[in-house]
């Protein structure tokens, strides 16, 4: 047999130094596959204190981000098997370490209602996160929660600013014209940023009117850099070899937050900038990490929930003329509704919800991280371990809701459905400050789109078998590069 043969039998009679000429490129394959699979394990392992939890494969977790799969797929592929089969916490890879996600909706209740016990976990270390997370309201807990979430809540403490909604429906369609296939998704996001700009931060945006390097590509073209398969895999990357151009341009953007800051203290309104400015004990820094998290909290999850509502009510023409009805009668003639005809559209309403259910724009909570050794269902979690809520767990396995994957508004017109599984707003104390905003923004809009056009999906749309979200960093589900053809109602 060769000896430059891999199957040449280790038979030799003399020293380590012979045994190394002849098999030099053998041992080096060795070396190299021995130093790599040590890697992995050591990458990999399981905790000691947290191996007797039911675990997602990490190689498959692993080859999902690889391919960009998005985090709605990844979840029902991965995770939902484990939630059917009863399990109420499993095991995931994420972010370069383990951490568990919470299946069950009475623990995510759990978990959530107890804030001082499992406070937010805060991501500073990683890049992605320091886009978002950081002193602000959504991730920070205690005192400081406190003191920012009541000048967010003094801003939502407000008459629902309805008019401001339907203006600016009125510039989407002033886009849409006539009719004919547009990009939905993209339209809509400029039009949920400029509805927050416009109604919550006392700054127009004018993000429907085309611009060079508007605030929404720039934050676009951040959150695109930030998804980084390999990166969001092995997060620790960024320590070793940081990625100078996206740091800059976070800093970029976090600058353009500041400067629009300092404007707004010469031009104070009864805003939620308004709001955070007058807190004098608020750092700049915190400032402009609130201003972050409500810019991209505002528009991205709202302009997610009106692409999926648009996408089913496209794939669904049996709902879509049932809503327009509904919306015809309630408008008698007119164009533009009030904030009293909106509450008076129970089926557009049942929709708007099951669009909310079927792909929630927030499909995994911010992490909690447990404070004490705690219970959760029949596992013992030590303390210091990362809970990630799972929204979209609780919202696709058939033990909550029958056939889930259906789009059918039916389900919140019969009051069966269980409100502990319902959850696109969260659950507890931290839930969405902003829902009855949200919810009315896209009641108006829906209901002046019925009004004025029908639409469908163009042919051969990647979309056609179901929605097609981002792949992204944050646990976000927002459809991506979604067409839609409308056509004008005489
Ligand atoms: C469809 C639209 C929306 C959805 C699905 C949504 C979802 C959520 C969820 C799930 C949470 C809870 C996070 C947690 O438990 O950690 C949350 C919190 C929050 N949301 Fe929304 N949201 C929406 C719209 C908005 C809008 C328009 C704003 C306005 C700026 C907003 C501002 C906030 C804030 C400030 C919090 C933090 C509350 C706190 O921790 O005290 N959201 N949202």
């Amino acid at each position: 047999m060769p000896s430059s043969s891999i199957l040449a039998p280790l038979a030799y009679n003399g020293s380590v130094e012979a045994l190394y000429r002849t098999y030099t490129w053998q041992l080096w394959c060795l070396s190299v596959v021995g130093f790599f699979y040590a890697l992995v394990q050591y990458l990999l392992a399981v905790p000691s204190d947290l191996r007797h939890l039911p675990k997602v494969s990490p190689y498959a977790t692993i080859w999902s981000y690889a391919i960009r799969e998005s985090v709605d797929r990844r979840v029902k592929r991965l995770i939902i098997p484990f939630a059917e089969r009863g399990e109420g916490v499993v095991l995931v890879y994420m972010l370069g370490k383990w951490g568990v996600h919470v299946l069950d909706a009475s623990l995510v209740k759990t978990v959530c209602h107890n804030v001082d016990r499992f406070p937010k976990k805060n991501y500073q270390e990683h890049l992605h996160f320091t886009f978002l997370s950081g002193p602000n309201v959504v991730f920070s807990n205690g005192e400081m929660w406190k003191r920012h979430s009541a000048s967010v809540k003094a801003a939502f403490d407000r008459e629902i600013p309805v008019h401001h909604f339907v203006a600016l429906s009125d510039e989407l369609f002033r886009r849409i014209g006539k009719g004919g296939v547009y990009r939905f998704s993209e339209l809509v996001q400029r039009y949920t940023l400029d509805v927050v700009g416009t109604a919550l931060l006392g700054y127009n945006f004018r993000a429907m009117q085309t611009q060079e390097d508007s605030f929404v590509d720039h934050f676009n073209r951040v959150m695109s850099k930030i998804a980084v398969p390999i990166r969001l895999i092995l997060p620790f990357l960024d320590d070793w070899f940081p990625r100078h151009e996206v740091i800059a341009d976070v800093q970029a953007l976090n600058s353009r937050y500041g400067a629009l800051l300092e404007s707004k203290k010469q031009d104070l309104g009864l805003d939620l900038l308004t709001y955070l400015l007058e807190d004098s004990t608020m750092s700049t820094e915190e400032l402009i990490s609130n201003f972050s998290i409500l810019f991209s909290a505002g528009h991205d999850t709202t302009s997610g929930a009106l692409s999926t509502a648009v996408y089913h009510l496209a794939q669904h023409p049996e709902h879509q003329s049932k809503a327009r009805e509904e919306v015809l009668a309630v408008l008698a003639g007119r164009d533009e509704p009030t904030y009293e005809d909106l509450g008076r559209l129970p089926f557009l309403n049942a929709c708007i919800k099951e669009a909310l259910r079927i792909n929630s724009p927030i499909s995994l909570l911010p992490a909690r991280i447990t404070t004490e050794y705690v219970m959760l269902g029949k596992y013992s979690i030590p303390a210091g371990v990362s809970l990630v809520p799972n929204v979209c767990a609780v919202h696709h396995t058939q033990r909550n809701w029958t056939d889930p994957s259906r789009f059918d508004p039916y389900r919140f017109i019969d009051k069966s459905t269980r409100a502990i599984a319902n959850i696109p707003f969260g659950t507890g104390p931290r839930q969405c400050v902003a829902r009855q905003f949200s919810l009315y923004e896209q009641r108006t809009l829906l209901c002046m789109l019925l009004r004025q056009y029908e639409w469908r999906l163009p042919a051969r749309s990647p979309h056609a078998d179901y929605v097609k979200n981002e792949f992204g960093a944050f646990g976000l589900s927002i459809p991506h590069d979604l067409d839609i053809e409308f056509t004008k109602r005489v």
